[in-house]
């Protein structure tokens, strides 16, 4: 059973409209700790109906949760920020245990999302509208920022509190309300978050947090007409279908989906550097987030240096239960991440490439795998198409940054890239030929809440975080005054 220092955090019912439910149906959804295979709690499953019934709460709450100022509303977040940091280590303890990062990690995941919280405490204070100077002497036109109206979230398992704050700091900040539907994988963060937002005041029905099944209540979620927003995070393919799902109610829509990062080092690069942004971009959170490097391309000058030097790094990580101080790589999620890797792992092999480190599941068995680096990778293989998701660093070697770029954006994706270099002029022409979303430059972690989170081509649209976070949960509305 997990310890924590307020075991009132750990909830078991869904949060709908100010109150702590269980679902009309017995069914109950079982939530497993990755590293241990234990069975930490279940969760109930809400159908159609009652996922209507929090959208009608949500809708009521709505009415009145948008005529608060921008300060009170703001206040109300400020509050919440402060109660998750005074609950950080618990929260910290409860993502480890349902999502498998390790404890280090988690308690950076906890200050990340209270970071979108404290952000939007104050943003939401300068939504700012226009003045227009009118063509003609008679009127006066102005533009106000409106809230789009009652919002819904759909967010994925590997950052069980930050993809949810992402979304649900700026849409209250604006004077929506929002349901949220977290992964079933990790549940029991999103309902602490609940617990302490509830503390902070937040009144009944502008946060809902809704379990059970996703098709159930993604179905609803995505065809209700009083649902003016859904901001989802995820798999472009789950995100291809939500976005037909609510094509019916030409919905706002915010996606955040699957990337595949290229991590470019040049021959100029500092060598030391670019293995630590490496390591940092590839095995965060054992490879499970949508900006890991999937891909990376060293030019045949430093390629022996770099891959020499990664595959050490690789070889000295502490692989194990993230609960244990000390681990710095946990988990895959379940089985079936654990053979997508395998399956990459092997294609690779087959089609010519070297194994330079690891390469195969842990002893410790389960979930449990060897981080990875694999050299002589070419674009033929799956893994430089295909998203990863885990704890593999494939390597293709490189001549010319020509070519480098050519094969940085033959993707379909265009969410996070990567590359090192020091001469100025390179940097300047390969971030602005390189098409995504995101560039880091001479660093691998580029994640924070003032920049715009965000990609293009198919991993999505719209951004999260920054002072452009606001404008997915606002509409703009134009008024001109004649007669004057
Ligand atoms: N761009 C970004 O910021 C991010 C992108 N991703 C991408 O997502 C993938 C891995 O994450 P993962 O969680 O498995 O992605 P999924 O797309 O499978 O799931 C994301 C969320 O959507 C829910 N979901 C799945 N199918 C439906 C449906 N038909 N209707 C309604 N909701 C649904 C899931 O619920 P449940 O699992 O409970 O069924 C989960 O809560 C990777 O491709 C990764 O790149 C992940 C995180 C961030
Ligand atoms: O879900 C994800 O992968 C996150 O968006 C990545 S980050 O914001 O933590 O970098």
């Amino acid at each position: 059973m997990l310890s924590l220092n307020n075991p009132d955090l750990f909830r078991q019912q869904a949060y709908v409209n100010g109150q702590w439910i269980d679902a009309e149906s017995p069914t109950r959804k079982a939530v497993t700790n990755p590293a241990t295979g234990e069975v930490l709690g279940d969760i109930p499953c809400l159908n159609e109906a009652e996922t209507r019934a929090a959208i009608e709460a949500a809708d009521t709450a709505f009415a009145s949760w948008k005529k608060r100022t921008a300060k009170e509303r703001c206040g109300y977040l400020r509050r919440w920020f402060e109660l998750i940091q005074q609950n950080a280590e618990d929260i910290a303890r409860i993502m480890t245990a349902e999502q498998g990062k390790p404890l280090a990690e988690a308690r950076g995941e906890v200050q990340y999302a209270a970071s979108f919280i404290e952000w939007f405490s104050e943003e939401g204070k300068r939504a700012y509208g226009d003045l227009i100077p009118s063509p003609t002497g008679d009127k006066r036109l102005m533009v106000m920022k409106e809230p789009v109206g009652v919002c819904a979230a759909i967010t994925p398992w590997n950052f069980p509190a930050a993809m949810i704050t992402r979304k649900v700091a700026p849409a209250l900040a604006a004077g929506c309300t929002i349901l949220v539907r977290p992964a079933d994988a990790t549940p029991f963060t999103a309902l602490a978050l609940a617990v302490l937002a509830e503390q902070a005041g937040i009144p009944a029905g502008v946060l809902n947090i809704l379990t059970g099944k996703s098709r159930v209540i993604g179905a609803e979620l995505t065809a209700n007409q009083t649902v003016r927003k859904l901001s989802f995070t995820g798999s472009t393919e789950v995100g291809r279908q939500l976005m037909a799902q609510c094509s019916s109610s030409l919905k706002k829509l915010s996606l955040e989906l699957g990337g595949n990062a290229p991590f470019i080092v040049f021959e100029d690069a500092d060598i030391d550097a670019a293995v630590e942004g490496a390591m940092m971009s590839k095995f965060r959170n054992t490879g499970q987030t949508c900006v890991c490097t999937n891909r990376l391309y060293v030019h045949n000058a430093v390629y022996e240096e770099f891959s020499q030097k990664l595959a050490q790094a690789v070889s000295d990580m502490h692989v194990g239960n993230g609960a244990e101080e000390g681990v710095n790589q946990g988990p895959l999620i379940d089985a079936g991440a654990v053979s997508k890797v395998e399956e990459h792992i092997a294609d690779a092999l087959q089609h010519g490439a070297s194994l330079l480190a690891g390469g195969e599941r842990h002893a410790l068995g389960g979930n449990f795998f060897k981080p990875t680096v694999l050299g002589n990778v070419t674009q033929k293989m799956l893994i430089t198409r295909e998203e990863t998701f885990g704890p593999v660093a494939p390597i293709v070697c490189f001549s010319s940054d020509e070519e480098v770029i050519q094969q940085a954006n033959d993707t379909e994706f265009g969410l996070a890239s990567y590359f090192y270099s020091r001469d100025i002029n390179r940097v300047w022409r390969v971030a602005e030929a390189l098409e995504y979303g995101m560039v880091g430059v001479n660093t691998g972690i580029i994640s924070n809440e003032v920049a715009p989170f965000g990609g293009v081509k198919q991993s999505g649209f719209g951004r999260e975080g920054s002072k452009y976070g606001m404008d997915e949960y606002q509409t703009l509305k134009y008024v001109c005054m004649g007669g004057l």
